[in-house]
Order: C-alpha cells, then structure tokens, then sequence
C-alpha cells in the first residue's frame, strides 16, 4: 500500500474541502486573495486527505498479504516506529513511537507490514489509546500468534500548544494479548525495548 499521490484525491471530496476551508481562513480575518494563501484552502483539503487516508485502507488485508509458515516461535520485536495521528478531539497531530512484539502460532508476517498497519490506524482521527487497542486486535485476529503486545508513546500537539501547555509530558499505553498476559514474557518485551522509552 504506498501513500496516496496528488492524482488520486478525490476531486469532488477536495473541491467540497477546499470551500470549507476558504470560509475558516475568511473566519481568521485573513485575505484568501492574496498570493500566499490563494492555493492553501486546496492544499489544505488534500493535506487533510492525506492525513487520514487509512479510513479507506484494509489493515488485516494488508497482513494478510504477506504471512508466511515458519516455526519459528521466538518474540519478534519491530521497535520505534515512527507515527503520525490526529486526535480527535481537538484535529491537532499527535506523534511519538510504537513498539511492538508477536510471538508466532506457525506463521510469520513480513516485517514491513507492521509499521503499515500502524500508518493505516494512525491516519484517522483517533485517540492513542484506541489506537492502541486497533494495532492489537488486528494483530491477533489476523495473525493469531501465540501473543501480541503493542507499547505507543506519543506527545500531543493540543497539550502542548494550546490547552495546558506541557511541553515534554508524553503519553504511553500498552496493551498486551496471549503469551504477554505472562509476567516473564511481558518483562522480557519491556526491557528489549526499554532503552527507547523516556
Ligand atoms: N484519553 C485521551 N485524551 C486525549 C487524547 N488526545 C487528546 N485528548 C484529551 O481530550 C480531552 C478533551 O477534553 P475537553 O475538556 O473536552 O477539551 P478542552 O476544553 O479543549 O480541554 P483542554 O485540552 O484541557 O483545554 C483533553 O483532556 C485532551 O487532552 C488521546 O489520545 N487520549
Ligand atoms: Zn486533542
């Protein structure tokens, strides 16, 4: 699945966009007329697209295109990768890392498809902690390994800009699934990736 180009927007979903966001810039006051804003309201509307492309993207469709029979039953760790969202709340980024494990049932997922899944959940409007739980539950219902474990931290723009303004609180949520309900196991996940987290 690659990113979307600009030749796949929705033309009619853009144009609709762009007039919406014509109105907001009008709203602050500013000149919509004028040469550094006469495109922003399209720019916008296909930034806004961008950014939530995986409302239209298969996650377990995605897995399911690349799982493989091994026997290899070791944890596999795909650590930092990078995401970018929007809450819901407030339309602001947040962005921070994922770290997540699988212990394999008989079948192994190609490595890339990972951090694919975490842009297509991440793309959405979201909160971090369905986030979360959506990379998990696709994880083990598509993969069904003997365990899943998923660790995301993540700063959010909106407590950082705006509202209360703390600039290096991050957030962090876990979930865990089959073998790493094991304190041994989830243990051993948390300090192989230990070194990432703040
Ligand atoms: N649990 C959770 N909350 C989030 C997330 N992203 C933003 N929020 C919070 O959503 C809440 C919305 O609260 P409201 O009181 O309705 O909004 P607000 O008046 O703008 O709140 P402040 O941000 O405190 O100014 C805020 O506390 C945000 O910090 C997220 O991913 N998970
Ligand atoms: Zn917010």
């Amino acid at each position: 699945m690659s990113n979307k180009n600009f030749e796949e927007y929705n033309i009619k979903v853009t144009d609709a966009m762009q007039l919406r966001y014509k109105s907001i810039i009008e709203d602050l006051g500013e000149n919509t007329k004028r040469d550094g804003l006469l495109k922003t309201p399209e720019r916008a509307a296909k930034a806004m697209q961008f950014l939530t492309q995986g409302y239209e993207q298969d996650a377990a469709e995605i897995l399911k295109s690349a799982m493989f029979k091994e026997s290899y039953n070791e944890m596999v760790i795909v650590k930092d990768i990078e995401l970018y969202s929007l809450c819901e709340h407030h339309i602001l980024p947040f962005f921070g890392k994922a770290h997540i494990a699988y212990i394999p049932n008989g079948q192994i997922v190609g490595l890339s498809k990972i951090p694919r899944i975490v842009d297509v959940f991440s793309r959405r409007l979201q909160v971090q902690e369905r986030l979360t739980e959506q990379i998990l539950n696709c994880i083990n219902e598509t993969l069904k390994p003997e365990g899943v474990a998923v660790v995301i931290e993540a700063s959010h723009m909106c407590m950082m800009m705006r509202g209360v303004q703390k600039q290096n609180s991050t957030t962090t949520t876990s979930g865990f699934r089959g073998a790493f309900k094991n304190i041994e196991t989830r243990t051993e996940f948390l300090k192989l990736i230990s070194e990432n987290l703040s």
